[in-house]
């Protein structure tokens, strides 16, 4: 496959033309009369007209047909994916899944629409105010059918395998320890190279942003340069068969056929675009004297609530960095958090649990329950010399943490037989050390 080409920053004003069909983005105007090259223009919109600047977000495509030019919508047979967040009772315990499975393409093909599962998730599509976590499986590319969130945007976290993701923007190649970002509306198409597994999060109505660094400064976390949009690419191709554009609307999926490859945009402009990132490239600022600083110094991008500082949903790693906190248990609290904590694992071991929590397995720590190192966790670190030491090194974990509290659905729950019925026991030998004798020092 031949290097792809990006562009680069977060949210910026693009432009791009495919090298093919140069002079096909119109000067100083978005729509004349006739578009070059005899383009058809269609603008995207993925926030009000009428927000302010800031948040004002839209493209403009120039491409071969429009949209529109498709056959109406019917079902689409629904597999794992749902936004019923009743099917079970709700359950506040500590939930660790054993990697998720990926089934074989011999025993059965799924590609990454028919291999998305919800696991959990809060809210509501329609008044745009909510999430969905699912994880997706897949063996099979999509051929000839693409898929689009009419609901929100996908936060797509690859575990296993790359994802050569086809955009109407142009072509995204998304590995392991990076993330993609796909939004409301944008079509996409996905290519695997074999079994592919990950993890999605999905928010409706709001937009992810970079968190504001505050006192840290102008620089830091995830740098807006590294964020990397696809480059103009086009396809004149005509589908007998019938091409595929899948919409999932209110939490269901529905498919129209039209005759045409919708990757038929020739040049486009604007700041309504998917993105890439790479975890590597995230810029760590942590203690460097004592005590274990919250997590959320390890946010990379932030869905905003209406409420200031509260989050609909936060993406944060821990990715490799150095431990030198001087007399300080240096491993995560013990927490207990009014806000819902889903993790997943890229690779490695978690510095809170070394065994049990595998790559491609999930944890849900919900609204208020207790969770934190395992006990022999507790025992190590509790002993531990401290000296500077490197932490988390070949293992990236992350974090969804949501101000929802979150239901889990029935394939979590029961159907995908992944739920570590034991994890309680992680904790059950933390035993007490409290001797009301033994004084501090001095007192
Ligand atoms: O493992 C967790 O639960 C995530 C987490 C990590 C951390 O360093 C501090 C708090 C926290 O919730
Ligand atoms: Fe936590």
């Amino acid at each position: 496959m031949a290097e792809l080409k990006y562009l680069s920053g977060f949210g910026n004003e693009f432009s791009s033309e495919d090298p093919r069909c140069p002079g096909s983005l119109p000067e100083g105007q978005n729509s004349p009369q006739v578009c070059p090259y005899g383009l058809y223009a269609e603008q995207l919109s993925g926030s009000a007209f009428t927000c302010p600047r800031s948040t004002n977000k839209r493209s403009w495509f120039y491409r071969i047909l429009p949209s529109v030019r498709h056959k109406p919508f019917v079902t689409y047979e629904q597999k794992n994916l749902t936004h019923n967040w009743d099917e079970v009772e709700p359950d506040p315990n500590q939930m660790r899944w054993k990697p998720y499975q990926i089934p074989t393409a011999a025993a059965h093909k799924q590609d990454f629409i028919d291999g998305l599962y919800t696991l959990c998730g809060a809210g509501d599509t329609r008044s745009r105010n909510g999430i969905a976590i699912h994880i997706y499986t897949a063996n099979t590319s999509m051929i000839d059918r693409c898929l689009y969130n009419s609901d929100g945007d996908f936060l797509i976290v690859p575990q296993q395998g790359k994802l050569l993701i086809l955009t109407e923007f142009g072509k995204l190649l998304v590995e392991p320890n990076e993330i993609c970002v796909i939004q409301q509306g944008m079509r996409f198409s996905v290519e695997v190279f074999g079994e592919a597994r990950g993890y999605v999060l999905e928010v409706f109505g709001v937009h992810f942003e970079l968190p504001d660094l505050g006192p840290i400064g102008a620089n830091g976390l995830a740098n807006p340069r590294d964020f990397l949009t696809p480059v103009a690419w086009y396809e004149d191709r005509t589908v007998e068969a019938g091409y595929t554009v899948i919409s999932k609307y209110q939490g269901k999926l529905f498919s129209s056929e039209q005759d045409f490859s919708p990757f038929n945009v020739v040049a486009w402009h604007g700041n309504y675009a998917p993105y890439k990132y790479n975890l590597e490239n995230f810029m760590v600022i942590n203690c460097v004297a004592f005590d274990h600083a919250d997590p959320s110094i390890f946010t990379v991008l932030t869905a905003k609530s209406l409420r200031p500082g509260v989050a609909i949903a936060d993406f944060v790693i821990f990715p490799p960095r150095w431990g030198v906190a001087d007399h300080t248990f240096r491993p995560p609290y013990y927490h207990r958090n009014c806000m819902s904590e889903f993790m997943g694992l890229i690779k490695g071991h978690y510095e809170a649990k070394e065994e049990g929590f595998q790559p491609g397995g999930g944890s849900l720590h919900s609204v208020m329950t207790p969770h934190g190192p395992d006990a022999g966790c507790f025992e190590k670190a509790s002993k531990a010399k401290l000296e500077p030491e490197r932490v988390a090194e070949g293992t990236m974990a992350f974090m969804f943490e949501s101000s929802l509290s979150m239901a889990v659905t029935k394939w979590g729950m029961e159907t995908c037989q992944r739920l570590d019925k034991n994890y309680y026991q992680c904790w059950e030998s933390l035993r007490s050390y409290f001797n009301p004798n033994n004084k501090p020092l001095g007192k």
